[in-house]
């Protein structure tokens, strides 16, 4: 890995546990951190997410072997933008957005004379903000990062080494791809959370407070799903528009197709649909995917307090 000077845009929960990996795992590399927020910048240098919190994103970049934009989706272009002037010629682009092929367009088009090679850990949690990064989220987690067609292999197999370097498993992919994949398995879900969160809470006055009391199981974890943060998951779904509106098609169906099984009685469907899906969950929990370990989405340090 060559990166001496690794610039991070956005020290939220991705930036910081960027940050805070680096720090532990290529305790050689120089941090720099840049947020728009200035109370992000304080909590940053507070937790010392990176090396350097510095007053501008120019300020940021200006000795970055790499940048790493780790702000919502819809803010990619515009955080690009703002340090086109001071970025050194030699400088890899890279991010952790959510979704490629709309980001990948807004990074070349605001810094078309740099190596864009943009990338997704596919690890995180509900947390948002500058208290929620910590040093381990992308441990055997899957990274996949989405070259352009053109692209310097030098530079490729060095975004996949820092990767692996805090811990990750490197995919790659193209980004169409990417968004197809990742509107069924991560996007819709929270898609999905959302509604019935808030289809829940609509009948509250029918209920009256009883979603809330006897919020158990399966309702609470939608409940956590549906806690992410509203800024990033509304530039999630209008990032990856075509492949959301694709997959959402074909989930209706097959929800129509349940809803039939269940007014017509049909027990077979029902029990096949439930049987395949639960050896699906039990195949991701023997792959080691499973989020449920007792320190996965916390900081290290409520980790800490409370094993
Ligand atoms: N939350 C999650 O579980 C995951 C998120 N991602 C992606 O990572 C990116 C960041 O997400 P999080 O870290 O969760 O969000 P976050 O909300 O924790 O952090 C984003 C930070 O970016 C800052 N910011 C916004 N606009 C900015 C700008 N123009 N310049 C500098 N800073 C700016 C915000 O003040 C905030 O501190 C998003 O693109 C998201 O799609 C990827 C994998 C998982
Ligand atoms: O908290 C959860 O369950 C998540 O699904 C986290 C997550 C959110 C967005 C991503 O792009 C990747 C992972």
């Amino acid at each position: 890995m060559t990166f001496a000077t690794i610039a991070i845009i956005g020290l939220g929960l991705q930036g910081g546990s960027i940050g805070l990996a680096v720090r532990e795992y290529l305790p050689e590399a120089r941090t720099t951190g840049y947020d728009i927020n200035p109370a992000h910048r304080a909590r940053a240098a507070e937790r010392r997410l990176v090396d350097t919190v510095c007053d501008s994103a120019a300020e940021a970049v200006r000795q970055a072997d790499l940048v790493i934009f780790c702000v919502p989706p819809g803010a990619m272009g515009i955080a690009a933008e703002q340090i086109r002037a001071a970025l050194p010629a030699h400088t890899l682009v890279s991010d952790v957005g959510s979704s490629k092929e709309a980001i990948a367009k807004a990074l070349g088009e605001a810094l078309p004379d740099h190596l864009v090679i943009p990338a997704h850990p596919v690890a995180g949690t509900e947390n948002s903000g500058p208290d929620a990064g910590f040093a381990h989220l992308f441990r055997n987690r899957w990274c996949i990062v989405t070259p352009p067609d053109k692209v310097d292999m030098l530079k490729l197999s060095e975004l996949v080494a820092f990767w692996e370097a805090l811990g990750a498993n490197v995919e790659i992919m193209t980004p169409a791809h990417h968004d197809l994949v990742l509107a069924v398995t991560s996007h819709l879900p929270h898609l999905i959370a959302y509604t019935i969160v808030g289809t829940a809470s609509d009948l509250e006055d029918v209920t009256q407070g009883e979603v809330i009391k006897y919020s158990a199981g399966g309702f609470r974890d939608f409940t956590r799903i549906a806690a992410s943060d509203p800024t990033m998951w509304r530039d999630v779904f209008l990032s990856n528009r075509e492949a959301v509106l694709t997959m959402l098609q074909r989930f209706t169906e097959d929800l129509t197709a349940l809803q039939r099984a269940i007014r017509v009685g049909d027990a077979d469907t029902l029990f096949d649909q439930f049987t395949r899906t639960r050896a699906i969950r039990r195949s991701i929990i023997e792959e080691g995917q499973d989020d449920s370990r007792p320190d996965f989405g916390r900081g290290d340090h409520e980790a800490a307090k409370n094993p």
